[in-house]
């Protein structure tokens, strides 16, 4: 800056006019816009066009912003925008939003910017497709032999089609149609590029809708049908219908020519959801998750672009696409962690929506049978309108839950089902029905233990204990993915054959279910076994065809699933979410106990869930038997309401790491001693993480605390202003923090 100035009154001066400059935003990690010159396009390029422009020596694509140009930067400094990049620009709406969410998570606009450029492929110039259509002035005297004669009836339509398409119809080869381009009977014709999502059918009728499904989905639909921002509060007990009721806010928007989003928080498993979506509309909405191929990714990312995609599921990057007139974003279960992103740009895809939503003038909805308190208190307050369904679809009634007292009634030695709990799987299991038995942990055992010197195996890189995976005989970290062979003697005193597993994990819950119900089919149902949306496919078949008796999985069978025969759902270890300092730990455990609980019994016979629980007087574990998610809620907020913890106060965390300890120590006490204070404002920590040691990281946490009014950015950015970060030490800020890890 200050050379720039120098050397203006040395004379150098503006001479490129500002009309001509241009700000573009770079999806690097970088807070601010850089000045062009428009050398292309007279007059200049409207903002959110894609542009090429040169970096130092590299090409980068980016995005005109709304910046003003600096009028002090002399034209010496200036470089010209290479091209523009042929795709839709990018939306005011969309660049308002990247802003947004850079100045509420801290981020640099660059880095959100990214997010919103996550398929560069997409930017480049798409190959056009070339066909054949009828000649329209054919010579006179061409000779038409029969394949060409069925050529010609082909193409009667005057719409060109492509070369493998017209010689499969016509049943003819593909060197007769270069003869007929030779003989001036056809000529090349662009291909119009098929619309890749096709328009699902508003019309289409969905069930018929019972007298409460009725009046929620009629809310829904006038919320989007007043083309405002809105948001709504969508609850209703497990198994209520609360999907078919927003498949009416999806429809509506439709209606209207608008696109509607819907998140999932496990978008690859949810196949069931795509086959509900396809009976209701009659075509597959469009996807957007991790798991696509590049290919799909390039071409759904230019479909949205164009607006050819009217419905998007989406994991929370969906977020991020480019919808020209979003009239709708629906959260499904709106209460899950899976919707925080912990790395990058650290955002909770919610919250974002609500934004996202406001932005766009559009209605959002959130869904959940366990809202978190968040919004519960939102809807409370009057700043979220409710829609509640208080009873299951078809009359079904809902599960009784009982406790199993682990103190008055454990397992065998060794063994992990108690025989209240073993007695009513082989009820379950003679009457031909289906049980589940839940435990969210992966793996055979969480721990490993030396019987002779009390070592455990521990990981290398993270201050964790090594998982046994038996069936892959190996051990491995959940925070890092390091992997290691089971030792054949203890690594710490050398004993050979000394190590023994300790606690379950589901393997180990399958192999007593093998021993207890030789003959029941079995099948397991967590991350490492249900890899993708074809594995979810045939688990849902399988299970719904009844040809699986015992379905045994971690959380990720929780959520959303509808299996008719299942009536037992028996929970192994209802505590384990307990332990630990969380402040949502009560509120989480419920929330994931209680949707497990509403898999069982969703058509004509009860269901029943047992928990097995060292603490059966926990107020969670009493919430869940008497299933009164609002007294719950209530106690929870009585709890938080009085130290001003979330959702009465707000919460913001600094994790600093480091490869060297003594570093991340050094600057969590210098970001200790700067902290700020006042009124409403307290500083908690500095203080090692729980998790001391990431991927070799040392990481230190300190947590700012403020009153509900305050908001957290200004002090943060305050504060970290005041510190000096050393280049080998990462301070990462998480505002509203929902892991405390
Ligand atoms: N009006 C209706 N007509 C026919 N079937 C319906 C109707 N409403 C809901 N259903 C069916 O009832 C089952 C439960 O509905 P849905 O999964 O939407 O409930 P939910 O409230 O989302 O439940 P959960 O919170 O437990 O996931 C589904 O199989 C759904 O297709
Ligand atoms: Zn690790």
């Amino acid at each position: 800056m200050k050379s720039a100035k120098l050397e203006r009154t040395d004379g150098t001066g503006c001479h490129v006019p500002l009309s001509a400059r241009l700000r573009v935003l770079l999806p690097l990690p970088l807070a601010d816009s850089y000045d062009y010159k428009n050398v292309i396009n007279k007059p200049a390029l409207p903002p959110g066009s894609f542009v090429l422009v040169p970096l130092g020596r590299r090409q980068v694509i980016g995005v005109v912003w709304d910046d003003a140009p600096d009028p002090d930067l002399p034209d010496a400094r200036l470089r010209s925008i290479e091209s523009v990049i042929d795709v839709p620009p990018m939306t005011a709406t969309l660049r308002r939003f990247v802003d947004w969410v850079a100045a509420y998570t801290l981020s640099t606009r660059g880095a959100v910017l990214r997010m919103a450029m996550s398929t560069p492929s997409a930017l480049e110039p798409r190959a056009p497709q070339v066909g054949w259509r009828r000649a329209p002035h054919p010579p006179e005297g061409a000779r038409i032999t029969p394949p060409r004669r069925r050529v010609l009836d082909v193409l009667a339509e005057g719409e060109g089609r492509a070369g493998g398409e017209i010689a499969g119809a016509a049943a003819v080869a593909p060197a007769i149609l270069r003869g007929m381009a030779d003989a001036g009977l056809i000529e090349p014709a662009l291909l119009p590029r098929h619309p890749a999502f096709a328009l699902p059918d508003p019309a289409r009728s969905g069930p018929a809708l019972g007298p409460e499904q009725d009046v929620a989905a009629a809310a829904l639909r006038a919320a989007v049908q007043r083309r405002e921002f809105s948001t709504t509060l969508l609850t209703g007990v497990t198994g209520s219908g609360k999907t078919e009721v927003y498949f009416e806010a999806v429809a509506a928007c439709l209606a209207q020519g608008r696109q509607a989003l819907v998140l999932l928080p496990e978008i690859a498993l949810s196949t069931q959801w795509l086959d509900r979506f396809r009976g209701r509309f009659g075509t597959a909405p469009a996807l957007w998750h991790s798991e696509l191929t590049s290919r799909t990714r390039r071409e759904t990312w230019r479909v949205v672009a164009e607006g050819e995609a009217p419905v998007l599921v989406g994991a929370r990057s969906a977020l991020f696409l480019p919808y020209p007139d979003l009239g709708l974003i629906v959260v499904d279960e709106e209460h899950e962690t899976a919707f925080k992103q912990e790395e990058g740009v650290v955002y909770h895809a919610r919250d974002m929506a609500v934004v996202r939503a406001r932005l766009s003038n559009a209605a959002c909805v959130l869904a959940s049978a366990t809202p978190s308190l968040e919004s519960t208190n939102n809807a409370a307050t009057g700043r979220y309108a409710g829609v509640h369904l208080p009873a299951r679809h078809g009359g079904a009634a809902l599960p009784d839950v009982a406790l199993i007292d682990l103190r008055r009634t454990p397992p065998e030695r060794g063994r992990f089902l108690s025989p209240p709990l073993v007695a009513a799987v082989t009820e379950t299991l003679a009457r031909g029905e289906q049980a589940m038995l839940f435990l969210n942990r992966r793996g055979y055992a969480p721990m490993t233990l030396c019987r002779t010197c009390g070592h455990r195996l521990r990981c290398p890189n993270c201050t964790a204990w090594l998982v046994e995976h038996r069936a892959q005989r190996r051990l491995q970290c959940h925070h890092c993915g390091h992997v290691e062979a089971p030792p054949e003697a203890c690594p710490e005193c050398g004993t050979a054959h000394s190590t023994v597993p300790i606690g379950p994990g589901v393997e180990r819950v399958l192999e007593e279910a093998t021993a207890l119900w030789p003959e029941a089919r079995r099948l397991v149902m967590a991350s490492d076994t249900i890899p993708g949306p074809a594995a979810a496919g045939a688990a849902a078949q399988a299970i719904q065809r009844r040809e699986v008796d015992l379905i045994i999985g971690t959380q990720i069978v929780a959520k959303g699933w509808h299996f008719p025969h299942l009536t037992l759902v028996g929970v192994v270890d209802a505590d384990l979410g307990l332990a630990g300092g969380d402040l949502r730990a009560a509120e989480r455990t419920f929330q994931l106990l209680h949707q497990v609980a509403g898999r069982a019994g969703r058509e004509e016979h009860r269901g029943h869930v047992l928990l097995q629980s060292f603490a059966p007087e926990h107020a969670v574990m009493q919430a869940l038997v008497s299933g009164d998610v609002d007294a719950f809620m209530e106690a929870e907020a009585d709890d938080r309401r009085p130290g001003h913890w979330p959702p009465f106060g707000r919460l913001a965390a600094l994790i600093v790491s480091a490869e060297d300890e003594r570093a991340a120590e050094r600057t969590a006490r210098d970001l200790g001693l700067a902290a700020p204070g006042g009124e409403g404002v307290e500083v908690l920590g500095p203080a090692p993480a729980p998790l001391a040691i990431l991927r070799g990281r040392h990481r230190r946490r300190l947590l700012l605390k403020t009153r509900r009014d305050i908001a957290v950015q200004p002090l943060l950015e305050a504060w970290l202003a005041k510190v000096v970060v050393p280049g080998n030490v990462r301070v990462q800020v998480d505002v509203d923090p929902v892991g405390f890890l």
